[in-house]
């Protein structure tokens, strides 16, 4: 029923889609619901909701073309799996880790990952501020991507310590980013990022206008950041 629409929404943005990705993301959407009643995984819970809120605005990720060569992408906060999932369905060829604080969600990921059979997946469950000083994530991903966990300035600190240099940041962001990046101007730079572009994304058949923000590893993190897990939210970096 969704196959028309999601197909042309992966043609504008230049990536491929076929009946097996489709198959899957029908299954992972009746999981989704299926789980939801159990664990508290998302607010949408109709199926014109989660094609078009999770999985289209997902796969908008893309439009960064950059990220399409990447090796390793970490997924921070991924909740349900979202930007995680979906950029694994459309792209088998990245290694993904998905972090997230809370175990019943990554009990949950595990299966949908197991149930549509994605392979080369990482499952970690911590806080980003603890996983970001373990040696194996630290500064080891050619991008860290991350949808609706905290502001700019907080998700800078949050994220950019998983990042290689040379390798980027990207936050799936409403409207009116600009108030939220100039108050994260200086965590960016603090944790060695620079802010190189706000791409605008709409979604079809929706009003829906949100931006993507990149932003790419110039310098290492020092040591110190991230702060302890509490502290960062407590007191963002301004
Ligand atoms: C609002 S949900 C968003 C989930 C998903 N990224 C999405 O867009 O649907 C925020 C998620 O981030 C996780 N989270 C919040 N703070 C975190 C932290 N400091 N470290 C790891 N995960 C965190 C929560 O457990 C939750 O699953």
């Amino acid at each position: 029923m969704y196959f028309d629409y999601m197909k042309s929404c992966a043609d504008e943005i230049g990536i491929e889609f076929d009946e097996i990705a489709y198959e899957k993301f029908i299954r992972y959407s009746e999981m989704l619901i299926d789980w939801n009643s159990r664990v508290n995984l998302t607010a949408i819970t109709d199926m014109d909701g989660i094609i078009k809120k999770h999985f289209i605005d997902s796969l908008k990720v893309f439009e960064f073309t950059k990220l399409r060569k990447a090796q390793k992408i970490i997924d921070v906060g991924t909740g349900a799996g979202f930007p995680g999932i979906p950029m694994k369905i459309v792209n088998e060829e990245f290694e993904l880790t998905l972090l997230d604080s809370l175990n019943k969600r990554i009990e949950y990921l595990k299966e949908v990952c197991r149930e549509l059979d994605l392979d080369n997946v990482n499952f970690v469950h911590s806080r980003a501020e603890d996983g970001a000083k373990m040696p194996e994530h630290r500064e080891k991903y050619d991008i860290a991507v991350s949808r609706a966990v905290a502001n700019m300035a907080v998700l800078s600190e949050l994220c950019l310590p998983f990042v290689r240099q040379g390798g980027y940041f990207i936050a799936l962001k409403g409207p009116g980013v600009e108030a939220e990046l100039n108050e994260a101007k200086r965590a960016i730079s603090e944790m060695g990022g620079k802010l190189l572009e706000v791409i605008n994304v709409t979604i079809k058949d929706t009003d829906l206008n949100h931006n993507i923000v990149v932003v790419e590893k110039v310098s290492r993190t020092p040591q110190k950041y991230p702060r302890q897990a509490g502290i960062v939210a407590k007191k963002p970096i301004r």
